[in-house]
């Protein structure tokens, strides 16, 4: 079940960022600007984050089965429209619906797991899980754009189609939501009586109002949307401005950045179960990440093994993610853990699209003027500026990683029971 939910997951994150692997052939094809291509392309992005909390909602009412199954057919059904397509209007609704599916896939994975894992063994699997839809990210750059040289995007895209249509029948079929829907005796991990139920925007609110839960929501933007917002647009920029790069060379900062955010996203994970403890990892994370952004602020450093440790350092802190999703399971009982997983994805992915513009708006603030080329010519200094703003958020999330609940890996009843009968 697993296998199957799993390689929808690595999929979706595929068909998110393969566009970037042939933009040059949609521009020719439809004769669009690159700002024309960004929008159809944010069409999914737009679709993917209002849905999360939604399909949180779902995830806990309905199940994983039946959210992730019908999801995988929608965005299937999207990538054929999106492979088929005559028209930009279609593509971008081809888009829009591989948003919609999408949204349901990793929602609807992190709740199955808080049902047919280990509570114990949570930070591990929710670490396999992001490496693993990593990879499909990772698919979608380098090995597609050496594929594209033998087949067309268009066929790229219907195949995705057919494989995401074909997955979500086997989910409908082979996946269940729970030991319990499987045919065992009783659920490991799910308590609730049917006397507990409550209105599904009742159990929501509780979500956005649990105290718990703000400060890991702060310190997972501190750490992950700082990174993925500067990986993903003004890592490479920086490097080819302030150092005269080429865009290859400087690139070789950011896959590094990349690399070991997915490699310690498997450690950390693992290690945070094996130790029984969150909190530390959290706090350790979150200083790593201050500590990353405040070097390329006020280090001396260069492009070579100076700048590669510290964008190392700001990668690597960025798997916190990890355990902050196994944090806000923990501190929320486990019929409302697609919820708050939601609100908490949501709050990343929103931040993302906030910092990026606003760092640019930051460079753009301190700009001298500069033209090269007809293009503003911007110098360390401007980028400068733009680091102040990542380094106050990481700061911020560092200052919310001290309150965050100790839970223990799910254990927080048994030890607070335990220290209590010692201390009497
Ligand atoms: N723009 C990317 C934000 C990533 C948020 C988070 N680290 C994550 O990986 N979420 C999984 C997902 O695909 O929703």
């Amino acid at each position: 079940m697993y296998i199957l939910l799993v390689f929808i997951f690595m999929l979706g994150f595929f068909e998110r960022f393969a566009p970037g692997a042939f933009a040059s052939d949609l521009m020719v094809e439809f004769k669009i600007t690159g700002a024309t291509l960004g929008s159809i392309t944010a069409v999914y992005f737009v679709t993917y984050t209002a849905l999360q909390i939604p399909a949180g909602v779902l995830a806990d009412r309905v199940g994983p089965k039946k959210i992730v199954s019908t999801g995988a057919i929608i965005a299937g059904l999207g990538s054929l429209i999106f492979s088929l397509s005559p028209t930009l209007a279609l593509i971008s609704f081809g888009r829009f619906l591989v948003g919609l599916g999408g949204a349901t896939v990793f929602i609807g994975i992190m709740k199955f797991n808080t049902q047919w894992f280990n509570k114990k063994n949570y930070g591990m699997i929710s670490g396999v899980t992001l490496l693993l839809g990593n990879l499909g990210a990772a698919i979608s750059a380098g090995p597609l754009a050496v594929l594209l040289s033998y087949v067309t995007w268009r066929n790229t895209f219907l195949t995705t189609g057919v494989t995401a249509i074909s997955l979500g029948i086997l989910i409908y079929l082979f996946v269940e939501n729970s030991p319990k829907d499987a045919g065992f005796n009783q659920n490991m991990n799910d308590s609730r009586t049917e006397g507990m139920k409550e209105k599904w925007y009742k159990e929501l609110i509780q979500v956005f109002l649990n105290k718990d839960i703000w400060p890991i929501f702060i310190a997972s933007i501190g750490t992950n949307a700082t990174f993925y917002a500067f990986a993903g647009l003004w890592g490479i920029p920086l490097l080819t401005d302030s150092f005269d790069l080429s865009n290859k060379q400087a690139s070789l900062n950011t896959t590094i950045g990349l690399t070991a955010y997915g490699f310690f996203s498997l450690v950390i994970g693992w290690w945070s179960d094996k130790a029984g403890t969150r909190k530390p990892f959290v706090i350790g994370s979150s200083l790593i990440s201050a500590l990353g952004w405040l070097g390329l602020i006020i280090l001396p450093w260069q492009p070579g093994w100076s700048g590669i440790l510290l964008y190392l350092m700001i990668g690597l802190a960025a798997a916190q993610m990890v355990v902050s999703f196994a944090v806000v399971k923990e501190v929320v009982p486990s019929w409302v853990a697609g919820m708050a997983l939601a609100l908490v994805n949501t709050g990343v992915f929103l931040a993302v699209s906030l910092i990026q513009p606003l760092f640019g708006l930051m460079i753009d603030l301190s700009w001298s003027g500069a033209w090269m080329d007809g293009a503003r010519q911007y110098s360390f200094e401007n980028y400068r500026s733009g680091l102040w703003l990542t380094f106050a958020i990481s700061f911020a999330g560092l200052i919310a990683s001290f309150f965050v609940t100790e839970t223990y890996c799910g254990e927080k009843e048994v030890r607070d029971i335990q220290k209590k009968a010692s201390s009497i």
